[in-house]
């Protein structure tokens, strides 16, 4: 990863303290964490919306605010977008003129992307005329992305953009932000409640809790933390929370509506449109999900059959048992997760150590939708 933007902040509110050190590239950096782990106070900082009372942020290497170098370029100095939750337009302005009033401010600067190719990016032609008031929350967020575009950025923050939306919309605007995420070198920092967005659009994550970065990396990396699914999922070995495995993988073929995915655990089939050979998937896998064979299965429909050695069995209560399983092929690989009956544990005499077969339907691995790379 190439450096662009590089950020110490430390910060306190009342009780609140952030103390928050990062980096980011080109591509969308996705920040997840429960509420009050001090996200948009992160993103308020860096904007210079707030001013922290100690640290640093670089952008392309240029310091926009510096406690030991004294320095503080304010917000309209720094050439950041900022995309809110909603999309906060002038209400008494036209789309065409809510979009001119970012771009009147960065019409000078070389890298502003050209006027026409955003209005094309976001599909915001038809809406060109209209006020506010008539759009719907999904185009009030497209009009607020193109303002914040068209300021010509160098750093692009997005403050939980589809939160507003109901999953119809969110559905619309999302194809939108894959595009964005295509055409634009730009880094992006994304805050989101939801896992499957972020796996959908987020090229790394940061999981950030009271103000700490508790995780941050690579999706499969992050995601498959113990302390990471305790702190988005629910606490880890409790029957009320089911642990999730999260596999990233690259399209080595893709036929007509499956594809087939090489991913640590070997190569899986799942069902899939828009894909493309060389495309990035990360699948989700719940552990109820994953059935257990103590032989190699043979005649069955599911055709994503894999091997793998128990390394723990733990009992959840319920009757259910928790098993971590570690790939046969591939120690490093992340660990498996099943949750299947104590009886079915009992009865197939599982135990640690053993080998067996687990087996996930092709049908399961169906979301979270596609990224391009
Ligand atoms: N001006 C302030 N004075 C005191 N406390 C504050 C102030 N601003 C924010 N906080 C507190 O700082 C913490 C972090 O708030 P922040 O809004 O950054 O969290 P968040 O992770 O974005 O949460 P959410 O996901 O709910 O939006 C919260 O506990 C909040 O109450």
């Amino acid at each position: 990863m190439s450096v662009r933007l590089a950020a110490h902040i430390r910060h306190r509110a009342g009780d609140f303290s952030l103390d928050v050190a990062l980096q980011a590239g080109a591509g969308i950096t996705a920040l997840l964490g429960p509420s009050g782990a001090g996200k948009t106070m992160l993103l308020n900082a860096i904007a210079g919306l707030i001013r922290p009372h100690e640290g640093h942020v670089h952008l392309n290497g240029r310091a926009l605010f510096s406690t030991a170098e004294k320095i503080w370029q304010p917000p309209e100095a720094r050439q950041i977008g900022y995309v809110f939750q909603d999309a906060k337009l002038f209400p008494h302005l036209s789309v065409l003129q809510n979009l001119s009033y970012g771009r009147a401010r960065a019409s000078a600067v070389p890298h502003a992307l050209p006027f026409d190719e955003v209005i094309e990016l976001l599909a915001l032609g038809a809406l060109l005329d209209r006020r506010p008031h008539h759009l719907s929350g999904g185009e009030k967020q497209r009009v607020g992305i193109g303002r914040a575009l068209l300021s010509a950025p160098h750093l692009l923050l997005m403050d939980e953009p589809l939160a507003s939306l109901d999953p119809k919309r969110r559905g619309e605007i999302l194809p939108f932000l894959d595009a964005l995420h295509q055409k634009l070198k730009l880094p992006v920092l994304y805050v989101t409640h939801n896992v499957d967005e972020s796996l959908r659009l987020a090229d790394r994550l940061i999981v950030m809790d009271k103000g700490r970065v508790a995780a941050q990396g690579s999706i499969e990396a992050v995601l498959n933390e113990e302390n990471v699914q305790s702190l988005l999922f629910g606490q880890v070995g409790d029957v009320t929370s089911e642990p999730v495995t999260f596999l990233s993988g690259r399209c080595l073929s893709a036929l007509e509506d499956v594809a087939e995915i090489e991913t640590a655990w070997g190569t899986f089939l799942i069902p899939a449109r828009h894909i493309a050979k060389g495309d990035i998937r990360h699948l989700r896998i719940q552990a109820r999900e994953v059935a257990l064979a103590t032989r190699k299965p043979e005649g069955l429909s599911i055709q994503n059959a894999l091997k793998a050695r128990i390394k723990k069995i733990t009992s959840v209560g319920s009757g259910l048992c928790d098993l971590c399983l570690v790939c046969a092929a591939d120690e490093k690989a992340p660990l498996l997760r099943a949750r299947i009956t104590r009886r079915a544990v009992y009865t197939l005499g599982l135990e640690e150590g053993a080998t067996v077969w687990p087996l996930i339907k092709t049908a399961v691995l169906a979301r979270p939708g596609p990224i391009t790379q």
